[in-house]
């Protein structure tokens, strides 16, 4: 599995991102950072073409845009239709009805290879009543048979984020114990880690070590970008930084990945 990460950097796969307009500059550059190739886009007259020379599509309703919720279905489903890998992340479900219809759609009528969402976003959609506001989680890890069972019933992996990151494909559980609670106080780290997930998705066919991958990644690099008691700017700059000089060999040696 962290062989993955010299993959990328050689297959530099395309990830095509619909994603939120309060994350976009940063999730392209984080897919840079990993050795991948991002593209952006909001237009329905690309779609096709752009769908087509995609490895990944990542599907992010952060930003609820009311021209720009037809084109996230349509994208999704043309994915499907052409065999593209996808990602979706349920950005806020719990906010508004609006979210809830769109995701609604999307689950319906759309295979997707891996949910990611913290753990409100992600309970939420299994039909739990959840703690969140707005955007954010306040909900921690503690039924995995629950998260089991919201995989089986919604065919995925589901790679879920928090101060413990839980990575659950049906009966399969990869607990993460790395992260800094600095990540919290960076807009779009989770949106980030699609764009992660994305790329790893584009050299693998294994949904769960893709996720695995795309949240370690991001996890293990806040924690190492969290030194000399560095205020939140720095510690975005350094975060990166530390994302872009990831290796195989530090990722084996530092990572506290624990399989259930
Ligand atoms: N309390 C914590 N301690 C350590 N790491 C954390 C903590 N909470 C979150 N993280 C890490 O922060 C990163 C993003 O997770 P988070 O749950 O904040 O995503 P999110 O809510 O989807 O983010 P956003 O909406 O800003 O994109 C993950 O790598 C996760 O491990
Ligand atoms: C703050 C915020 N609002 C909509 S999307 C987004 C980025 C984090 O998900």
């Amino acid at each position: 599995m962290y062989e993955l990460i010299s993959k990328v950097g050689k297959a530099s796969p395309l990830v095509v991102h619909y994603t939120n307009e309060v994350t976009i500059n940063d999730c392209a550059n984080m897919t840079l950072a990993i050795g991948a190739s991002p593209l952006m886009s909001y237009s329905y007259e690309e779609l096709e073409d752009v769908i087509n020379i995609a490895s990944t599509v990542v599907i992010n309703i952060g930003t609820m845009n009311s021209s720009h919720l037809d084109l996230f279905v349509k994208a999704a489903k043309y994915a499907n239709k052409v065999g593209k890998k996808l990602v979706l992340d349920p950005v806020g479900v719990f906010a508004s009805k609006k979210r809830q219809e769109i995701i609604k759609i999307l689950l319906g009528e759309v295979k997707f290879d891996v949910i990611k969402g913290n753990m409100a976003e992600i309970k939420f959609i299994g039909g739990q009543a959840v703690n969140g506001q707005g955007v954010d989680s306040h909900e921690e890890c503690d039924d995995i048979d629950q998260l089991k069972a919201i995989s089986k019933t919604l065919k995925t992996t589901l790679a879920i984020t928090g101060k413990t990151d839980v990575i659950v494909d049906f009966d399969n559980v990869v607990k993460i114990h790395n992260g800094s609670p600095k990540l919290k106080s960076v807009t779009g780290t989770g949106c980030m880690i699609n764009s992660l997930i994305g790329s790893f998705l584009g050299v693998s066919d294994n949904s769960m070590d893709a996720a695995v991958m795309g949240i370690l990644c991001m996890s293990l690099s806040g924690e190492l970008a969290d030194k000399d008691d560095l205020g939140i700017g720095s510690f975005k700059v350094n975060l990166f930084d530390n994302i872009y000089k990831l290796t195989e060999e530090k990722i084996r040696d530092l990572g506290k990945v624990e399989t259930i």
